[in-house]
C-alpha cells in the first residue's frame, strides 16, 4: 500500500515541532539537500532538451509578499522532482511543499524571533498534506547551509585545488550576530572539513549580542575540538579586516560594508534580505565583484535595482563541476565574489522533506508500508 493511503491515522498530517527539527537536522545532510535544491533550480532553467536526466528538476515561482502593519508574510511554494535524500543513494523522491514565513522586525522588543515560519509538505502524487514542519531553526540551518555551499563551490574548492596540501584555513567575519549570524558562525565551525576556521571576527549593532555569540563559539570550540580565536569588533571595518569569508546578516537598510574594508580576494555571503535585499554592501563593493544568486526567477523581481555583474546561479556552477560545458563561471582567481542570498522555496522543499523522512524513520516507521 502506498504511503498516506489506508487508516485515518495515516491520513492525518504529522506536526514536527522546533525541538524535533533540531534533533533531526544535521549540517552534513542539510548540505546535500541544499545542493539538490540549487542544482534542481538550475537544471530546470535549461532548455528542456538540454536538461540533465540524472539531476533533479524544480518548479518554483517568485514568492509573494503580503505587507501587514508590523511586518510581511512571504508565501514560498515549490516542487523539486527526482531529488536524492542522501548523498550517494540510488533512491529518488519528489516533493511538493510551501513555506509560509513572516518577518516582523520589532519582535525582539517583545522577546520573539523576528522571523517565524512553517513548511507544509504535501504528497506529490495525491496533493494531500503530509506534514507541517516548524521552520525557524529550519530556515536558520538552510540559509546558513546555502551560504556554506556557495562559499565552498565559489571560493574554497578553487582554493583547496591550488593549495599544496589541499587544505585551506580562513578568517571569518560575521556582520550581524542575530539568529542568522549565529547559525552561520556555527555552520562554519561544524563543517571544517571544507576549511579550517582560524579566526572569527564578530560585529553587531548592539555589542552585547556579539559578546553572547562569542561565548557560544567558545563552547563550540570545545565541542568541535577546534582552536580558532574569536574577537568582538567595535566597527564593521575592523570586523572585515583581513577576512577571507564574510557573512552579512542584518536588517540594515544602509550600507555597512565598503570596498576599502576588504581584502582584494574575499568571498561575501550577503544574507540580509526581506525589505532591503542588497542594502548591506556599498555600491563600491558591487562595482568590483562578481555576484552569484540562488535563482534567476526571484532575482529578476527582488534584485531588479541591483547594479552589479550577476554571473549566474550557484546551481549552474555546481552542475558544471560534473558536466563541464562552456566557459568557467568561477570567480576570477584574485577577485571578489558575493553570494546574494535571497532564500528560495526549493531549499525549504528539500530540507522539509529531509526532516519529514527522518521523522518517519525515527518515530513512525510502522506508518509506512
Ligand atoms: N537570505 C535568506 O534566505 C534569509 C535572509 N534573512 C534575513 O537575514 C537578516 C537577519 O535575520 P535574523 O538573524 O533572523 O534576524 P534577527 O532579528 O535575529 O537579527 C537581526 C540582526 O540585524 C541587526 N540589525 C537590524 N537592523 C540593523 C541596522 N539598521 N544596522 C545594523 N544592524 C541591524 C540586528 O542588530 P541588533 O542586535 O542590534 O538589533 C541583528 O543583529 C534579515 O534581514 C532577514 O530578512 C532571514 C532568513 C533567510
Ligand atoms: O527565504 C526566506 O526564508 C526568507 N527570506 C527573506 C526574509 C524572510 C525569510
Amino acid at each position: 500500500m502506498s504511503r498516506n493511503v489506508g487508516t485515518n491515522k495515516r491520513l492525518r498530517p504529522v506536526f514536527i515541532d522546533e525541538d524535533l527539527v533540531k534533533q533531526l537536522l544535521d549540517w552534513h545532510e542539510a548540505r546535500h539537500a541544499i545542493e539538490q535544491a540549487f542544482v534542481a533550480v538550475s537544471n530546470q532553467s535549461r532548455e528542456p532538451g538540454a536538461r540533465y536526466g540524472d539531476q533533479p528538476v524544480s518548479s518554483q515561482p517568485a514568492r509573494t509578499f503580503v505587507q501587514a502593519e508590523g511586518g510581511v508574510l512571504l508565501c514560498m511554494p515549490g516542487f523539486v522532482g527526482q531529488h536524492q535524500l542522501t548523498s550517494g543513494s540510488d533512491e529518488r523522491t519528489s516533493t511538493l511543499a510551501c513555506k509560509l514565513i513572516t518577518s516582523f522586525r520589532k519582535n525582539a522588543s517583545v522577546g520573539l524571533p523576528s522571523i517565524n515560519g512553517e513548511v507544509f509538505v504535501f504528497s506529490s502524487t495525491t496533493g494531500k498534506l503530509e506534514a507541517i514542519v516548524e521552520a525557524n531553526y529550519l530556515t536558520g540551518i538552510r540559509t546558513a547551509t546555502a551560504s556554506l555551499v556557495a562559499t565552498d563551490h565559489l571560493f574554497l574548492r578553487p582554493a583547496r585545488a591550488s593549495a599544496p596540501d589541499g587544505m585551506v584555513s580562513i578568517q571569518l567575519g560575521i556582520v550581524g550576530c542575530g539568529f542568522q549570524g549565529m547559525m552561520h558562525a556555527v555552520g562554519f565551525v561544524r563543517t571544517q572539513s571544507m576549511a579550517r576556521v582560524r579566526t572569527i571576527r564578530l560585529w553587531n549593532r548592539t555589542p552585547a549580542r556579539a559578546a553572547q555569540l562569542k561565548e557560544l563559539l567558545i563552547e563550540e570550540r570545545k565541542k568541535t575540538d577546534s582552536n580558532y580565536s574569536v574577537f568582538v569588533c567595535d566597527t564593521v571595518e575592523d570586523c572585515c579586516r583581513d577576512c577571507d569569508v564574510i557573512v552579512t546578516a542584518t536588517g540594515s537598510g544602509e550600507p555597512l560594508v565598503y570596498r576599502s574594508f576588504l581584502k582584494q580576494k574575499v568571498h561575501i555571503n550577503a544574507v540580509g534580505a526581506g525589505e532591503y535585499h542588497h542594502a548591506e554592501l556599498a555600491q563600491d563593493v558591487y562595482d568590483d565583484c562578481q555576484v552569484y544568486i540562488d535563482h534567476w526567477e526571484g532575482a529578476r523581481k527582488e534584485l531588479a535595482t541591483l547594479r552589479s555583474n550577476i554571473v549566474g546561479e550557484v546551481g549552474e556552477v555546481i552542475l558544471r563541476e560534473s558536466h563541464p560545458k562552456g566557459a568557467s563561471l568561477l570567480p576570477k582567481p584574485d577577485g571578489m565574489s558575493v553570494f546574494q542570498s535571497l532564500g528560495m522555496a526549493s531549499e525549504d522543499v528539500t530540507v522539509g522533506r529531509l526532516v519529514y523522512e527522518k521523522h518517519l524513520k525515527a518515530h513512525d516507521r510502522s506508518d509506512r508500508d
